[in-house]
């Protein structure tokens, strides 16, 4: 599907936003309108007729030929306004279908493309609240809002018009209301923006803590925690409840005014227009017409007041929409270089998460290099997960340089870095779709003896073969269908199908299944071998047999060398070393447990 990132620039704030929206699908916008326009034109048909009707029943005799004719104006012009109001309903749907489609792409491609920073700002109920309800409301807008509006201005305009020229009195008696329907309107309209404003942002409050609520399902079943219990939920949600019932306690008094007044032409038109019709100034069929359409032409004032509470719910959420097509794509430079080796080297770098946060790395200097293994120790929360995400650019150092090759990573262009690693973590994603459209990730176009090729290395291939269908089982979200080291497996075997001569490696802290265990281990072997690999370890075997060892403490390197010059030189190492050590023992229920058949956490 067609990404139209080369589309107009994100609409600007405010009303010309909205209007150029609209603008992407001018033309079918603006037949629309004109249809809903000629459709709430032919509407009022009727009303000449039944007014023309009144005199032709009471002549004496009755005109019964003119009154079939009228009824028949009144049936075609009716048939003729559900034809437009049917072109016009459609041509609406089709462009915010095109609006909503062009939107949607245009911000996914954006949060393809931005870097990690901007997620790490925002939940994810928020980022869905503007992709799906901000979005839709645009849809909404575009669909329904914007044609009946155009029509609620066109046709009282046009109306008013009409009655003037037949009599200008009677029509002033028609809209002497409107002037204080207005100001009761203005009122209760006085702070719609802030409202608006204010209700979205207990909206996205809402989804999100919906979202994290139903995404941690499983703690807060496992903690026995309630839904009332779960705060921010409950929190929000009753935040809205308050704000919906104190909106309307500010502002009930304004709508019942407004709704009164509205209703209430027909208090002046009637006597104004028995007392002119009395003195022979006004004939039957204009009296019968002002009472008839009269009114119609306040009633149309109601649907431009919700056409505008609309177009101001609607601008709340094209801010959104615009804020975040604003955002700046990671830097992406198209440069010449290539990188003269898979070696990686960390100089210097700096690093931290926030503009205002601490430093979570501090001048960091070391060498991974090539075709070795290096591996990254050190106590919870050194830093060793936030270096491993420096070299494919999932975040920016702050200071210093991650250089691939001899070339600084951001000097790269973003293809051919991500081309040349591949990352295997602990938490592993996978999509939604079958485990080969899984697969594929690592490399589109491998064939299925590439696949079977990988999937055997990886140690995959028997599970996958003894699922429901094989390479063709859907796999539910997240994978759930499959284990932890199942996931495991899978994922090495996308990175060997992708085949990137660099390796990043987040080995997973522990394992219950030991078979399981020594499958992964044998799987990660067939995958180190021959490049360059940075593995965040925590299993003694890979400490002790990588090639090079980095030693982190506080965001900062402590040590480097070999297993051996750190043993014996390094006292975090040891340190370190000792309490793997002492882990690798340890058994759940003792000594005995092995033997008396306790679980083992450690094999
Ligand atoms: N997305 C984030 N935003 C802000 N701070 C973060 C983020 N991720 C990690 N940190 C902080 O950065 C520091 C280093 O974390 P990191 O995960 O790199 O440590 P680690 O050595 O890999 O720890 P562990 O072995 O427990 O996984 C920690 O203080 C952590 O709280």
């Amino acid at each position: 599907m067609a990404v139209p990132a080369e589309g107009p620039n994100p609409p600007p704030p405010g009303l010309a936003g909205l209007l150029r929206l609209l603008g992407l699908q001018g033309s079918l916008v603006g037949v629309s309108a004109l249809s809903a326009s000629v459709a709430a034109a032919l509407g009022l048909v009727p009303f000449f007729v039944v007014s023309r009707m009144a005199t032709a029943i009471y002549a004496q005799p009755p005109r019964l030929d003119e009154v079939r004719t009228l009824a028949l104006v009144a049936v075609g012009a009716l048939l003729l306004r559900y034809t437009f109001v049917a072109g016009s309903t459609v041509l609406a749907h089709v462009a915010a279908f095109r609006i909503l489609h062009d939107l949607r792409l245009r911000i996914a491609h954006k949060l393809g493309a931005v870097p990690l920073s901007f997620f790490s700002r925002r939940t994810t109920g928020s980022l869905k609240t503007t992709l799906m309800d901000d979005v839709n409301q645009v849809e909404s807008f575009v669909a329904h809002n914007f044609p009946d509006a155009v029509a609620a201005v066109v046709v009282p305009l046009a109306t008013a018009i009409a009655l003037v020229w037949v009599d200008w009195r009677m029509a002033i008696a028609s809209i002497i209301v409107a002037p204080f329907a207005v100001g009761a309107m203005a009122y209760t309209m006085r702070d719609g923006a802030d409202a608006h404003v204010q209700w979205n942002a207990i909206q996205h409050r809402m989804n999100s803590a919906l979202l994290e609520y139903i995404r941690g399902i499983k703690v807060i079943k496992t903690f026995g925690l309630s839904a009332a219990r779960f705060g921010e939920l409950s929190r929000s949600i009753q935040e809205g409840l308050n704000w919906m019932e104190g909106f309307m306690r500010t502002n009930g008094r304004g709508y019942g005014a407004f709704g009164a007044l509205i209703g209430s032409s027909l208090v002046f038109l009637v006597p104004a227009g028995g007392w002119l019709y009395s003195k022979g100034e006004l004939s039957l069929e204009e009296l019968v017409l002002f009472l008839v359409l009269g009114p119609q032409l306040l009633m149309s004032m109601m649907r431009l007041m919700f056409a505008w509470g609309n177009v101001e719910k609607v601008q709340v959420g094209n801010a959104r929409i615009r804020e975040i097509l604003l955002t700046p794509d990671l830097e992406d430079r198209a440069g010449t270089r290539v990188p003269a080796h898979d070696g990686l080297c960390f100089r210097q770098v700096d690093f931290r998460y926030d503009e205002a946060g601490p430093d979570v790395l501090h001048q960091v200097t070391f060498d991974a290099p090539a075709g070795k293994v290096t591996a990254l120790v050190g106590p919870s929360g050194a830093g060793k997960s936030t270096l491993v995400k420096l070299v494919p650019r999932l975040w920016e150092a702050t200071g210093g340089a991650v250089e691939l090759g001899g070339v600084d990573v951001r000097e790269l262009p973003l293809e051919q870095l991500l081309s040349r690693v591949s990352m295997v973590f602990q938490d592993v994603f996978l999509f939604h779709g079958t485990v080969r459209d899984n697969l594929r990730l690592g490399r589109a176009d491998a064939t299925e003896a590439q696949l079977e090729a990988a999937c055997r290395a990886a140690r995959a291939h028997d599970f996958i073969r003894a699922l429901p269908q094989g390479y063709d089982t859907m796999l539910g979200e997240r994978g759930a269908r499959l284990s932890g080291g199942e996931k495991q497996r899978l994922s090495i075997a996308r990175a060997l199908l992708k085949d990137a001569p660099v390796l990043l490696l987040d080995e997973a802290t522990a394992f219950a299944d030991p078979e399981n265990e020594a499958r992964i281990q044998e799987a990660l072997s067939e995958l180190c071998e021959g490049r360059t690999v940075m593995v965040v370890a925590h299993r003694l075997s890979t400490i002790a047999t990588a090639d090079h060892i980095v030693v982190l403490e506080g965001g900062a390197v402590r040590d480097q060398g070999t297993h051996e010059e750190l043993l014996s030189r390094c006292s975090l190492y040891q340190r370190l070393w000792a309490s793997h050590s002492d882990a690798q023992d340890w058994t759940l229920g003792g000594a005995d447990a092995r033997t008396s058949g306790g679980m083992e956490v450690a094999s």
